[in-house]
């Protein structure tokens, strides 16, 4: 007889149970999310560059590695030097955890790869609840972080935990790397990943991500492919102080000018990149990939309410979501030197700077794509024969990474998904960017997959973040029975 689901089974009761009955119980080790309460608290922002916030990063980074110990693990806390910031700061970076649990050369090593550092979050940005208190309402436990990624690292903890629980063999090998500055773009993990490539990865078999949401609220899915990102800057320099319209207006070429019109050349009305040739290495969609996205279920009608967006620049499901994960995109971010303010200043600024990236998808080449924008920005700006001076700079270069999704482990996750779901997840592709995947995939050269938790109305970066306590508990389990069906696939 299959016990009822939502029914707390407490250990001993646990113990009682066979496999397959325990995964469809609660488990009492995730039940009460005390230690996701304890970590929310900690206000482990890396986005803003202050002493305060880089000290409950390190506290945070301690707590984790005292829970990792408590677990058994040999935990190494790597000190990462300092960090000089533009504006001549200099702040301490926070260490990196490389922690290992059983060495067994008979099971496989799985590495699971999370950072506890967040995005900023204040009560008065529209939070209803304080954003350093994990609350519970209506089963969902909100907090800054208990989706990205403090939750996702502790489930992976009490996945571990609940077979020590239970008495039993952990069936893999467990290695931890975690971090504290994911959000301010991983400061100094890639030299890292390269220096311990033939020390701590060199048995590591399988590496798993946590840090991306499903693509629905309720249906659990795998990710096997993210896009990655260029990001640039446009300066336009007349000289180093403002002018006043009424005095300089009508005998200058306007830096801002300039700068709107080289944006404004970037990308159509329709969303299409504008750089010749920036499309040339973009892979071609095959039969068999199309069909793949008619079999996602995404309700356009529903996505689109959420979102509270009119109309997309495309009406169905497929099209939509062909160029959110295959196609590139270009975003404009912001003008440096705009005046955004409020209020009807007469002034020509000097100097601006504009901002954009473009997202890339296999099989597009960074340096290509770099030379292709520069020489485009160029060449528009020549045309304008304007006497100020143009500088444009790649500041950042991460490449798409796409996953084998016949992998060993991926087939693994499948399984342990119907076991826990009962249900084959969506497979799925995101949007964003996980620097870090492809380092692992380049440097470690082994197989890496996205195992993400939460739901896709979870806020990540947003107000009132949350993770549903379902998903926490189910998550810890999926993970359990991922070690399990990784562990039988791999021998
Ligand atoms: C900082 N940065 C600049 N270019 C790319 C990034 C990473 C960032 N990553 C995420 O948001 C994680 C999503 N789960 C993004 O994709 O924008
Ligand atoms: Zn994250
Ligand atoms: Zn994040």
């Amino acid at each position: 007889e299959k016990p009822k689901e939502g029914r707390l089974a407490g250990l001993t009761t646990l113990k009682t149970l066979n496999k397959k009955q325990r995964f469809a119980v609660p488990w009492p080790i995730c039940m009460t999310p005390e230690s996701l309460k304890e970590w929310v608290a900690i206000e482990s922002d890396s986005i803003q560059p202050l002493p305060h916030f880089r000290q409950e990063i390190f506290k945070m980074m301690d707590i984790a590695a005292d829970k990792l110990r408590h677990l058994g693990a040999a935990v190494d806390s790597i000190d990462m030097g300092h960090q000089e910031l533009p504006d001549g700061q200099n702040l301490p970076i926070p260490p990196i955890l490389l922690a290992e649990l059983g060495n067994d050369p008979k099971k496989p090593t799985v590495c699971f790869y999370g950072h506890l550092d967040v995005q900023p979050a204040k009560k008065e940005d529209g939070w209803h609840t304080d954003p350093f208190t994990l609350v519970e309402v209506d089963g969902k436990l909100y907090g800054r972080g208990a989706t990205d990624n403090k939750g996702p690292v502790l489930a992976w903890i009490n996945a571990v935990g609940a077979f020590q629980a239970l008495n039993q063999d952990i069936p893999v090998n467990i290695k931890f790397i975690i971090e504290g500055m994911e959000e301010a773009g991983s400061v100094s993990l890639d030299e890292l990943v390269k220096r311990e490539k033939d020390r701590f990865f060199s048995n590591v078999d399988y590496i798993v991500i946590s840090d991306n949401l499903w693509i629905s609220k309720k249906k659990p899915a795998l990710i096997y492919g993210t896009r990655g990102n260029i990001y640039f800057t446009v300066e336009v320099k007349c000289r180093d102080q403002d002018f006043h319209s009424g005095t300089f207006g009508g005998i200058l070429n306007e830096p801002m000018a300039d700068l709107v019109s080289l944006l404004g050349s970037l990308v159509d009305s329709s969303g299409h990149i504008l750089i010749p040739g920036i499309y040339d290495n973009v892979a071609p969609l095959s039969e068999e990939e199309k069909k793949m996205y008619e079999t996602i279920d995404l309700n356009l009608e529903e996505y689109q309410n959420n979102s509270q967006v009119e109309r997309f620049l495309f009406d169905t499901k497929e099209e939509i979501l062909m160029h959110l994960w295959r196609y590139p995109s270009l975003s404009i971010h912001g003008i440096e030197g705009a005046f955004h303010e409020p209020g009807a200043k007469t002034v020509i600024p000097a100097q601006v700077i504009g901002k954009f990236s473009i997202r890339l998808v296999p099989y597009m080449n960074i340096s290509v794509v770099e030379t292709q924008v520069k020489k485009y920005l160029e060449d528009i700006f020549s045309q304008r024969n304007s006497s100020n001076k143009l500088k444009v700079n790649m500041t950042l270069g991460v490449h798409p990474w796409i996953a084998n999704i016949h992998d060993i482990q991926y087939i693994a996750a499948r399984r342990a998904i119907k076991t826990v779901f009962g249900v084959d997840p969506d497979m799925i592709r995101d949007g964003s960017t996980i620097p870090i995947a492809k380092t692992f995939q380049d440097i470690i050269q082994k197989s890496v997959m996205m195992l993400p938790l939460g739901a896709v109305d979870d806020g990540e970066h947003s107000q009132n973040e949350k993770i549903n306590r379902y998903n926490y508990i189910e998550g810890s389990k999926l993970f359990a029975a991922f070690f399990l069906e990784v562990a039988k696939m791999h021998s």
